[in-house]
């Protein structure tokens, strides 16, 4: 996917009210501004799917969710390939896994990317189409760390969606095949993004405030 076919959304442009939109009372403090509403969200995903439908043949896909912040991404993305065509103009038939990996504390990447699948199912994808369904990349360690991993067992491709793409100059330089949005380098929540498992909740992709981040600290 082209960069130019990523929606760069620029911090002072993009940012909505809380009152414009409905936020649940209980997070009416803790974030700063409505980066990308629901609505955009789900309509972006509508695109993603045909566009990655129409670049697969008829082969069999295992779509695979990036635990825990990829989830609701999944959830929509699998919802929009099952109506997608690909290269064929058939339905893309997909087989449906689940990967967890984890290396952030409050707002800060550990460094330390604990990957958990078990071996028996890692060596399953053996010769397999994979797609991995990643809510965000940042530093891009996560996703070396997993492809590195996963390289070692085998598959016949790999390919990785990634809801955001942060535009942050901590980046390693990875870019996952496709984006939804390129997001300014600011802590993003909701959606399924969480500050220590919080705000996962929330419908909208929004920026964390100060209160928040003081709120939901681990200590
Ligand atoms: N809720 C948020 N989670 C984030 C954000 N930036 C990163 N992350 C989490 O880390 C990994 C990827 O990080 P990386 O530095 O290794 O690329 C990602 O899967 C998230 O779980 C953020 O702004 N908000
Ligand atoms: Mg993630």
């Amino acid at each position: 996917m082209d960069p130019s076919q990523w929606i760069d959304v620029k911090e002072d442009k993009f940012k909505y009210q809380l009152d414009h939109f409905v936020i649940p009372g209980h997070y009416k403090d803790d974030v700063e501004s409505i980066l990308i509403p629901h609505g955009l969200i789900v309509d972006r995903i509508a695109k993603l799917a045909q566009m990655i439908a129409s670049e697969y043949d008829n082969e069999r896909i295992v779509v695979c969710c990036v635990l825990k912040g990829g989830h609701q991404f999944f959830s929509d993305l699998v919802t929009y390939m099952k109506k997608a065509l690909n290269k064929q103009g058939k339905a893309v038939p997909m087989t449906l896994d689940f990967i967890r990996a984890k290396s952030y504390d409050n707002d800060r990447s550990t460094g330390n990317v604990q990957i958990s699948m078990s071996e028996e199912e890692l060596q399953e994808l053996k010769g397999k189409n994979l797609l991995l369904v990643e809510d965000i990349i940042d530093t891009g360690k996560t996703m070396k760390k997993l492809l590195e991993l996963l390289a070692n067992y085998e598959p016949k491709s790999v390919k990785v969606a990634s809801l955001l793409l942060k535009k942050t100059p901590k980046s390693c330089g990875y870019v996952p095949d496709y984006v939804g949005f390129a997001v300014p380098d600011l802590f993003v929540v909701g959606y399924c993004l969480d500050y220590n498992d919080i705000f996962r909740d929330l419908d909208h992709i929004c920026a964390i405030s100060e209160v928040g981040k003081i709120k939901y600290e681990n200590n």
